[in-house]
């Protein structure tokens, strides 16, 4: 199918897919928000891009926040990688050039709360927008899987997992899109792939204390590491079973495997990291937001806790680890105590 793709979202995911997308044949469109000018400035000055360090791929369009319209044209399909705060004002402005494409692939990995609180999946929050404006959206596609925007640039190779209630153009996509590199499974499970997204982010802030504590201590706490992973994958298969997924999802690419690649060197890990070594957590925040790392785990732990309160509180007793994560982002004394508490089996 190969034509053209608007990429909406020009940080580092969004620069990264520029790579297996053009490798794959499509004419790259990628727009910047009003917040990337100093991200697309180096890229036209020929830098690597600022958050990935590696150079776009080669015949990459690049847009202005003002050139919205002109991003699209000719477009036949739509990625959004836009961080989850900023998904839908950025989807509201572009309803209309959107529904005029193929398929938007979602690559965001947060919730959406509405205005009275009520949270929801990002796929849900996307058609019930739509459905406000009067737009018709075309198919929406979870993006998901262990992919690391510096390494999907650089044309490494990575599996991705591609969800969407039509199953058919998951596949379609999918074959769309794949390169010797770059490749996704299928499925059905959207709200699986949707809910593991910005869970695995939640808990990998619980594997980089684990390597914090061991840099404080200058001995390995791999055990402790371990113990999160396992109870952080239970607790998965907990929530993707509360949205109504399957929990193959959750013990798949999309869950266990994104968990691992986020717990070796996501963003959400060096957070945890620096909990473990001693910071204090809102500082630590404040200092990586200060250096452009978005740490989403942060926000997607609390919008957790309501979904969790307003679709089955009866849960929690299974989501220890969750909880105890919670507390350390409201500024728990001792965060190495509460996850040991939380993973270790109560003896
Ligand atoms: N990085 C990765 O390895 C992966 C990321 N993802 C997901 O893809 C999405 C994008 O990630 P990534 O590219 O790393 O994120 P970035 O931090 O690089 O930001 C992505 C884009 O979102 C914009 N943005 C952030 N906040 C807002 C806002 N409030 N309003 C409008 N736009 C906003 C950014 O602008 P600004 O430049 O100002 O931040 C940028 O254009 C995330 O949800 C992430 O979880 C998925 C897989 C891997
Ligand atoms: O989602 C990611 C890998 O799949 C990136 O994780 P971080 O946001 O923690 O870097």
């Amino acid at each position: 199918m190969p034509g053209t793709v608007t990429i909406l979202g020009a940080g580092a995911m969004g620069s990264a897919l520029a790579t297996p997308l053009s490798a794959a044949g499509w004419e790259v469109h990628l727009w910047g928000t009003w917040l990337d000018d100093h991200l697309l400035a180096a890229c036209q000055a020929g830098e690597p891009h600022p958050r990935t360090g590696v150079r776009l791929a080669a015949g990459t369009r690049l847009y202005a926040s003002d050139q919205l319209d002109e991003a699209f044209t000719g477009a036949d399909l739509t990625v959004v990688a836009i961080a989850s705060q900023g998904v839908l004002d950025v989807v509201r402005r572009a309803l209309p050039n959107i529904s005029r494409t193929r398929a938007l692939l979602l690559t965001s990995k947060g919730f959406a709360p509405n205005d009275e609180g009520h949270v929801q999946l990002l796929p849900d929050a996307l058609r019930d927008l739509a459905a406000e404006e009067g737009v018709e959206l075309p198919p929406i596609v979870a993006v998901g899987g262990p992919c690391k925007a510096n390494e999907v640039a650089a044309g490494r190779w990575t599996a991705a997992i591609f969800g969407c209630r039509d199953e058919s153009v998951a596949e379609e996509m999918a074959k769309a899109v794949a390169t010797p590199a770059y490749r996704a499974e299928v499925t059905s499970d959207e709200a699986g792939v949707e809910i593991c997204a910005p869970m695995k982010n939640v808990y990998a802030i619980a594997l980089g204390l684990a390597d914090g504590l061991g840099e404080r201590h200058g001995e390995p706490h791999h055990d402790l590491k371990a113990a999160t992973f396992a109870q952080a994958v239970r607790e998965l298969v907990v929530l993707t079973h509360m949205v109504g997924g399957d929990p193959v999802t959750a013990t798949g690419l999309a869950g266990a495997g994104d968990l691992e690649v986020t717990g070796l060197s996501g963003r959400n890990k060096v957070y945890g990291a620096r909990i473990g070594r001693g910071e204090p957590a809102d500082r630590a925040l404040a200092e990586m937001a200060a250096a452009e790392q978005t740490v989403e785990g942060v926000p997607a732990a609390r919008l957790a806790r309501s979904l969790v309160d307003q679709r089955n509180p009866g849960a929690w007793p299974d989501l220890p680890l969750l909880s105890a994560i919670l507390d350390i982002l409201d500024g728990h004394s001792d965060p190495a105590q509460r996850v040991a508490d939380a993973v270790l089996p109560r003896g």
